[in-house]
């Protein structure tokens, strides 16, 4: 299995494949001879890679005033501008054929509108209320499926998969999309690929393709391959760091220091995880000063942001509170995002407190997908489509379109053979079918 997606992968990274045009024939043809994807496949059709979509970004922002504006929100408005001039240029961030069809979408953006389109305007479900009239004006979403939702699975997942996957992401207004891990592929054969799958998605525009990396090898292999942003991650924990990176903490802030260095070298921007922020797999309750400790190292060595995540999702809002708390002393909450596992089903609870304490930038898994190999019992990620869900009834703008994701997270849980884990699109799906049926 391993032996054939590599085959598949070594296509996509042929050298004929350097411009962004031959390269996106390379893909394309990959996909095309891939049984999961080929046209016979039923899964795919219609438009060819290189054509232009339509991108709508969900929320249309208003002008981006210099005065009190988020930073966050200004970048979110950027990239916005520049997908949309990438869209009307032509350029390959274009649909490979949806195969949930227009009507369909747009079915579903009838029933995810019902809801929110009475009170889609922040400023009148705030009005009056005591405990919304904090939150953020506009919520950052890293997606984390592609690389967090498919190191855990099993069956290895042919390199098409991967790379239509994050295209379709990438397509449906997310600002962020984690690609793939430079790590050992020892370690995490699911990712053995990333080579492959990286050379494949860095022609894609507008959307920013973080990878995970562990070590110097890692952040070389990775810029071989065309990444222009790093992640490092470390653990708050002892016992999680050993188990899944094999060494101390303190020996992996010195191997991320290092790293660090070399990304500056090279302008390249480097994201910070903290693992097991609540609590760890092997060393159980997880206190607020460990991670405030490795939140602030990572900082220092120059994290552009640092995502605190409840690996094994244990947190509830009243152990995350005091987390959070304590990686806000050492840590501009500008600069922290959070990232809960959904395994006690806190996650949304969570990440509304996260929200009210100052937290803008929250990490989720398309479908609900991940776990960590070396976290046993942790289940996957909070669902993108439940968070975004979340975050419109809020009045809360995120820049995606809920219906594209939706339509991304059918399209892996059809490959994996799976329903979806998040509930916002399972109920939404049923809702439009039985919609349909009348
Ligand atoms: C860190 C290591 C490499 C140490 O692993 P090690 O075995 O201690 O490393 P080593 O330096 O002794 O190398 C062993 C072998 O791996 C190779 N190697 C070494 N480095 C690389 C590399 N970068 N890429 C490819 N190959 C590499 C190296 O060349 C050698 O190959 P050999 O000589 O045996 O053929 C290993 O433990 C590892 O890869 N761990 C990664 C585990 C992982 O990816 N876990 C999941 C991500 S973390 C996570 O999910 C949590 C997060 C971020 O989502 C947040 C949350 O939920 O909390």
């Amino acid at each position: 299995m391993l032996a054939a997606s590599t085959k598949v992968g070594s296509r996509l990274a042929s050298p004929h494949a350097s411009s962004s045009a031959s390269a996106a024939a390379a893909v394309a043809t990959a996909l095309a001879s891939s049984p999961v994807l080929g046209s016979g496949s039923g899964v795919l059709s219609g438009a060819g890679f290189g054509e232009t979509g339509s991108h709508h970004a969900a929320d249309a922002p208003p002008p981006c005033s210099s005065s009190g504006d988020s930073r966050e929100y200004c970048q979110w408005k950027r990239l916005v501008n520049q997908r949309q001039s990438t869209l009307q240029g032509g350029k390959v961030t274009a649909a490979l054929g949806d195969h949930v069809s227009g009507a369909r979408c747009s079915s579903w953006s009838q029933h995810i509108n019902r809801y929110f389109s009475s009170s889609s305007h922040q400023g009148r479900i705030w009005a009056g209320s005591k405990v919304l009239h904090d939150l953020p004006q506009y919520v950052k979403i890293v997606e984390v499926g592609p690389r967090d939702g498919l190191q855990n699975e099993k069956d290895i997942v042919p390199t098409p998969v991967k790379v239509e996957l994050i295209r379709r992401l990438a397509t449906s207004g997310l600002p962020v999309v984690e690609a793939t891990s430079f790590v050992s592929p020892k370690w995490v054969p699911q990712l053995a690929d990333a080579k492959d799958v990286m050379e494949a998605v860095r022609i894609i525009e507008g959307v920013r393709l973080p990878v995970l990396t562990p070590n110097l090898k890692g952040f070389e292999a990775a810029i071989a391959a065309g990444a222009k942003e790093i992640a490092i991650f470390a653990s708050a924990s002892e016992g999680f760091s050993k188990s899944n990176i094999n060494c101390t903490i303190k020996e992996s802030i010195a191997r991320y220091n290092d790293v660090a260095l070399a990304a500056k070298e090279k302008e390249i921007p480097v994201r910070g995880y903290v693992s097991c922020v609540v609590g760890c797999p092997v060393d159980g309750p997880v206190p607020p000063s460990n991670v405030a400790y490795v939140a602030k190292e990572l900082y220092d060595m120059g994290c552009y942001e640092v995502s605190l995540g409840d690996t094994i999702g244990v947190g509830t809002p009243g152990t995350v509170a005091p987390m959070l708390e304590a990686a806000m002393s050492v840590v501009p909450v500008e600069k922290l995002a959070v990232h809960f596992h959904d395994t006690y089903g806190q996650s949304l609870s969570n990440i509304l407190i996260s929200l009210q304490m100052g937290v803008n930038v929250v990490d989720s898994s398309v479908a609900g997908l991940g776990g960590c190999p070396y976290a046993k019992g942790a289940s996957g990620n909070v669902a993108t489509e439940d968070v975004v869900y979340m975050l419109k009834g809020l009045g809360i703008k995120t820049g995606v379109d809920l219906g594209k994701v939706m339509a991304a997270g059918e399209f892996i849980c059809k490959h994996l053979g799976r329903q979806s884990g998040s509930k916002a699109a399972t109920a939404l799906s049923k809702v439009t079918a039985n919609a349909s049926k009348l």
